[in-house]
């Protein structure tokens, strides 16, 4: 299923027409020059052109009143007067002639991709719109937005395609406060974003932007608000809430949609956002949500002033929506102080709302530290600073263009039995010649027993040729059908050109000393018991009570531990390792697929023991991009399971920072 672009050059043609300091950053430009990037790189033509549509009045009543309605139409027929004087009732906004047209295509654009989604047209889309929407509210207009295209968006889903539970990640750097007074006491609408604060000393200064404005009501614990009280957050604090606070929640709810206020205002360069997160990090954010919801995600332009850092951004997300493999997750370090605090303080707040941070988060912090986050840059000078969020930056912020992110020309590449068929949209790997004497030789030495015939040598010499071809980007990923798989993975570590290779390892035994002793992989072990009492930060023993048929606690083992490791340790070679006897749930088993892509530019390796042909199709599927089926609302992990991880997290956090939920004072 393709990827939705909803695009009109319409949305382009209203502007400024007075002088507004505050208003000037939103111009026509900002959706030409997106749209303009996604053409010239090829991905605009990779997507499914889905055209714009005027919202109906009935539509933009799902959440705004008659009378503003009736207000905002008055506007195409007022003079320039007219228009100013009908600004000034709101605040950090501006009216044209053509912007009540513009705003009901922005909806309309809006919801002809939620139609896409929704009715399995295409699996997932951007929405390139203006005039944003997020800011505005049942009676006013607010932050350059007239109508709230995404709460629409909600509300209509809800409506017209019964949609029962609905995410929305806003990852604008400003805080959607409209939004959050549309679904406040609405448990079926999930709203999360986080947004620069200085603890409110920054744009809309609103005392329900901080993390315990939680929702009210039936709607208490579907409100989450993640404050950025200092500028200069980077790749890591951004993915250390995604890990910590968002993906845990998200997929404990369970939504059936999910909806992107996708603001680029939050990536470096931006005038407004002053942080330092960089364009790719939006492949990763896109990629970390598109395995919720049956990969049912609609991203809506919100905000984005810098007009290079915007382009770059769309361009990462949109491709991302296309299934091409994320880029190598730029060297991370750990959150900085300030986001930790952040992070602590939103698990705090909703440790009694979602079972999942209910034995994780730790009490209340103290007071605010005021410890800067970013040490001064190499030259000396400051991060960006917040200026009182007065004159823009004097020098350039520059950072690196994106990599390219080039996708192999064989996506999967199966190894199986001859007597296994291939599944349909992979080929069956077999290497041009076949081993040489000298690697018969090698292999029958090392991995062989004599007993073993001729056809393993094969297949060993194979799944080598396969890793080969992977860490030479000819091939994404693969799966292999293997008579034993410790062999293999000892095999493959031993083989691998990577730098560095993580290995997950699910089920209940032991890892080959072998693998252990490579200072080359990162081991994490998933099972029912820690069978090596191994103390190294490369060998990750993570325990479940139950073991692998645990969905709940191996999913929340998955996004709070091994997904932050992964990012950390950017390997180049990701093995997932199914032990046999693993009972881990198939729906399961295909989530862990599907978000491991996200490491090593997508080259995963998934290792099953020959006689489990059954999940062939399936992780076929998802290695070619298919969206894991949506796990459902999940229920509470198991207490002493947390327990666990907690104290796994504290053993290993000072080693990979970016498993840290709580600032180092307030342990
Ligand atoms: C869609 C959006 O979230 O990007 N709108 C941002 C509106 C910003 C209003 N100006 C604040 C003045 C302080 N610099
Ligand atoms: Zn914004």
């Amino acid at each position: 299923m393709g990827t939705a672009l909803v695009y009109d050059d319409e949305m382009t043609k209203y502007k400024l027409l007075w002088v507004d300091p505050v208003c000037e950053p939103e111009v026509p430009e900002r959706l030409q020059v997106s749209h303009q990037a996604l053409v010239r790189s090829g991905l605009a033509g990779c997507c499914v052109p889905v055209p714009v549509r005027e919202a109906t009045d009935e539509e933009i009543l799902l959440v705004h009143s008659e009378e503003y309605l009736e207000g905002v139409k008055k506007t195409p027929f007022m003079d320039l007067e007219d228009l100013m004087a009908f600004t000034q009732q709101y605040g950090d906004v501006y009216f044209h002639p053509n912007i009540y047209h513009c705003a009901k295509l922005a909806i309309g654009a809006t919801l002809q991709l939620v139609d896409s989604v929704m009715t399995g047209k295409v699996r997932n889309g951007m929405a390139l719109v203006r005039p944003p929407g997020h800011h505005s509210q049942t009676s006013q207009a607010n932050g350059f937005c007239v109508f709230n295209n995404v709460a629409i968006a909600a509300q209509y889903a809800k409506k017209h395609h019964r949609a029962k539970r609905v995410l929305i990640v806003d990852w604008d750097i400003h805080h959607g406060q409209g939004i959050q007074y549309c679904f406040e006491d609405d448990p079926s609408v999930l709203y999360f974003s986080w947004h620069r604060y200085e603890h409110q000393s920054f744009w809309p200064n609103l005392r329900e932007s901080d993390f315990d404005s939680v929702g009210s009501g039936k709607g208490a614990g579907f409100n989450i608000n993640v404050p950025w009280n200092q500028v200069g957050m980077g790749n890591s604090d951004y993915l250390a809430v995604f890990f910590h606070v968002l993906l845990p929640v998200a997929y404990e709810f369970g939504p059936d949609l999910v909806l992107i206020s996708a603001g680029f205002d939050s990536a470096i360069g931006d005038p407004e956002g002053l942080m330092c997160a960089t364009p790719d990090i939006f492949a990763h954010l896109t990629h970390l949500l598109m395995n919720l919801a049956g990969g049912k995600v609609c991203a809506v332009l919100e905000g984005g002033y810098n007009l290079t850092s915007l382009a770059q951004s769309v361009c990462q997300t949109v491709q991302t929506l296309l299934g091409d493999p994320p880029p190598h997750p730029a060297n991370l370090g750990g959150p900085c102080e300030s986001a930790l605090e952040s992070v602590h303080s939103a698990r705090s707040v909703h440790k009694k709302y979602w079972s999942c941070l209910q034995h994780a988060a730790a009490p209340f912090p103290e007071e605010p530290s005021t410890k800067t986050c970013r040490p001064a840059q190499q030259d000396g000078s400051q991060g960006p600073q917040s200026n009182g969020g007065g004159e823009a930056q004097k020098e350039a912020i520059v950072w690196p263009e994106p990599l390219q992110r080039d996708a192999p020309s064989v996506r999967t590449a199966l190894v199986l039995p001859d007597a296994v068929a291939c599944a349909d949209g992979c080929e069956r790997f077999s290497p041009a010649e076949g081993p040489d004497s000298m690697a018969t030789a090698g292999l029958r030495k090392h991995f062989l027993k004599e007993s073993e015939d001729g056809v393993n040598v094969k297949l060993l010499y194979n799944i080598t040729a396969l890793v080969g071809q992977m860490e030479k980007n000819e091939i994404r990923n693969g799966l292999a059908l293997v008579p034993d798989v410790s062999m293999a993975t000892t095999l493959l570590t031993s083989t691998s050109l990577s730098k560095r290779v993580l290995v997950v390892w699910v089920g209940d035994g032991l890892v080959p000393a072998q693998v252990l002793e490579d200072e080359k992989t990162l081991v994490v072990h998933i099972s029912s018991t820690a069978p090596h009492e191994a103390q190294s930060k490369y060998y990750v023993p993570i325990t479940l009570k139950q073991g692998c048929g645990d969905t709940v606690g191996l999913m929340q083992a998955a996004l709070g531990l091994l997904l932050p490791l992964g990012y950390q340790y950017a390997p180049g070679l990701v093995l997932l390792v199914r032990l046999p006897g693993c009972r881990a749930r198939e729906d399961l088993w295909l989530q862990l697929t599907g978000l491991l892509q996200g490491l090593a530019a997508g080259h995963t390796l998934v290792l099953v023991q020959e006689n489990e042909t059954a999940s062939v199709g399936i992780t076929a599927s998802c290695l070619l991009g298919n969206a894991a089926p949506s796990l459902g609302s999940l229920a509470a992990p198991g207490p002493e399971d947390v327990e666990s991880f907690e104290r796994l997290r504290l053993r290993l956090q000072t080693d990979w920072p970016l498993l840290q939920t709580t600032a180092p004072d307030k342990r």
